[in-house]
Formats: C-alpha cells, structure tokens, sequence
C-alpha cells in the first residue's frame, strides 16, 4: 500500500477507550491523538492503566469501550501490524533460541527488517550472537528485545518501560539510539515508564494517565507554557487568595513558603517569583494531584473532544 494514504494521519488515536477486567475498570473514557513524528512519554502512577493502553494498542488485548486507532487503522489491521512494533514489559523471547536464531526470526517476520541495525544494537553490547537467551542476563534479554523492536523498522513503536532492567550506561545508550532512530526516519515512539528524569530531553509529548483517564495530554512546549510554577511567603494558613483566580494544579506549604503550579487565567501579579516549571515538576505535580483538572491540548485533541468530554483546553 501506498504512503500517500496514511499521510498527515495521527499515529495514534484513542476515542473514548474502556477497559474492564474482572476487577473493576482500567481505562475508562481515555481520549487522546498522539501526530505522527512525536516521542511521547506514558506517565502514571502504578495501576494507572498505561500497560493496559499500550497492549489494546498492540491488539494483545480488545478494547470493552470505544476504539484505538494507529494511523488510521484497527490495531488488529495487518498494515497496522507491518508498521508498529511492541516491546512488553515481559520480553516474551524463545528461550532456546540463541541471539542469532531471534534476529533470523525477526528478518522471517518482517518484510522491512534491518539486519544492520540489529546487529548494531546487540554488538554495542556484546552479548554475544551464539548465547541461547536462556542464557543471558535480565538487562541482556531487554537489549535483545530493543534490537527486535528497532529491526523491524516500525513507524510507530509502543515501549512498555524498556529500560527497567537496563543499568544507566544503558540506558543513556539505549535513549540515544531511540533518538537518533526517530530523527532519521521519523519514528513515532508511545513510551511508558516511571522515570521522569528520563524524559527530559527525549520526549516532545506527553500524556499522563491516572486512575484510567487521561490527566494531562499534549506537545511539551504547549503544556509548558500554559503552567507557571509560582512561589512565595503564604497567607495565613494557606495559599494567597489572589492565587485563587487561577487554575491550581498543586500546592505545597514549607515553613512560610508556598509553591504552587498553576494554570494562570489571566496576569499572575503579586509579590512572588513566578517560573516555568520543568517537565519533571510538572509531571510530578500531576501526579501527586490526582484531581486537578485534567487538560488536553488542541494537538492532543479527538475530534469534539473539548466540548463534549469537558476537558480544560487551552488556545490553538
Ligand atoms: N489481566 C488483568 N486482570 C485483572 N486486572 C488487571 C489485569 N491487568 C491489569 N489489571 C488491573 O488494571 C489496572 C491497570 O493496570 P496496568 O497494568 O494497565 O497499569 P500500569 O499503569 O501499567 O501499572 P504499572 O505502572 O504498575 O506497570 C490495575 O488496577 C491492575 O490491577
């Protein structure tokens, strides 16, 4: 199939996806695009939801609600298949098979597999390509499963925290790999993990679930710049009333000090520092403050979504 039809469609878009197991919800009403290009980090508490998300993506699992779609496809589509690759959690590998029989299977599998890169990646850590993978180390059997995910040259690339296992050396390689593999073919990467440091410098989108909704969705610049971190000597017990004008993410008191992440709603003026906040911060305050509102940035937006789900939007 030509390229040309799948041109200026989101790599990724989630409608009003549900999740149900025995247990109770995972997902529930999740709505989000991420444009294709993007590397966006998966942000959330444990037992958020964001394995659950990545697997209906992946069509591991079927959605109970709405529908996902990747570049306009069902997850299940054997185009979407051919231009996505999934990297769980578990790295399901044969366990007999040695490095080398893997990566035979992958190029079997894949019409578009680059033997090349594979290699590349498996020799920059020198696992050695006859070890049977029952065999090798914890962060070994990881660096095998990246090899097979960057081979098979997806367009987009679902990564369930691939770096646990990995030490920071790794890590810091394996980053710039999944950086230097999207700048020269425009990969989309859907990333979850728990490492927020990480995702400084590597990602340009961001979505946060939490309790199986979206929190937070949207191009980092965007959702940088409508936060202001805000500091300053508190009132009374709590926060300045003045501050009261504003959308308030979190706040914290020490001492005599506050600090506050705020959705400013107009001029922020009053005897306080005010900064932009860096992505760590912001993230963490999302975190910590499960019942801010939520926001999804017009980028980030499914069609009808600002109105019809009540999410805070900010200006196009
Ligand atoms: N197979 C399953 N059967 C029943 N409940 C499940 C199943 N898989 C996940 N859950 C539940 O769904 C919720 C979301 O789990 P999920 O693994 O998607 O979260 P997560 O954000 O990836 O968490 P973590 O950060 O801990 O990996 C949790 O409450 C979890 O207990």
């Amino acid at each position: 199939m030509s390229d040309g039809m799948y041109a200026g469609k989101p790599a990724l878009e989630a409608y009003g996806l549900g999740m149900r197991y025995r247990r109770g919800w995972a997902l529930r009403d999740c709505s989000f695009r991420l444009p294709a290009g993007r590397i966006c980090g998966l942000v959330g508490p444990n037992g958020a939801g964001k394995t659950t998300l990545l697997n209906i993506a992946a069509h591991v699992l079927e959605p109970t609600n709405g529908s996902i779609s990747l570049f306009g496809e069902a997850p299940g589509s054997a185009e979407s298949g051919r231009r996505t690759a999934f990297l769980a959690q578990e790295k399901p590998l044969f366990r007999r098979f040695t490095v080398a029989e893997t990566l035979r299977l992958g190029r079997e599998l894949n019409p578009g597999w680059d033997q090349r890169a594979a290699e590349d990646i498996i020799r920059a850590g020198n696992v050695p390509f006859e070890a049977k993978i029952s065999t090798l180390s914890g962060g070994q059997r990881t660096r095998v499963a990246i090899a097979l995910a960057f081979g098979k040259r997806p367009e987009l690339l679902l990564l369930d925290e691939p770096m646990s296992d990995l030490d920071p050396v790794v890590r810091h390689e394996i980053m710039g790999i999944l950086l230097a593999e999207a700048a020269e073919h425009g990969t989309t990467v859907l990333m979850s993990t728990h490492v927020l440091a990480e995702l400084e410098n590597v990602c340009d989108y961001l979505v946060v679930v939490s309790g199986g909704g979206v929190r937070l969705a949207g191009d980092v610049d965007e959702l940088m710049s409508v936060h202001t971190m805000v500091t300053g000597v508190r009132e009374g017990d709590g926060l300045p009333v003045a501050l009261g004008h504003h959308t308030l993410v979190e706040s914290r008191i020490s001492g005599r000090q506050f600090t506050a992440l705020i959705r400013p709603e107009g001029p922020v003026t009053g005897p306080w520092e005010t900064d932009t906040p860096n992505m760590e911060e912001l993230l963490l305050a999302y975190l910590r403050s499960p019942d801010a509102p939520p926001l999804v940035t017009p980028t980030a937006q499914v069609h009808g979504q600002g109105q019809a789900f009540g999410i805070g939007t900010v200006a196009a």
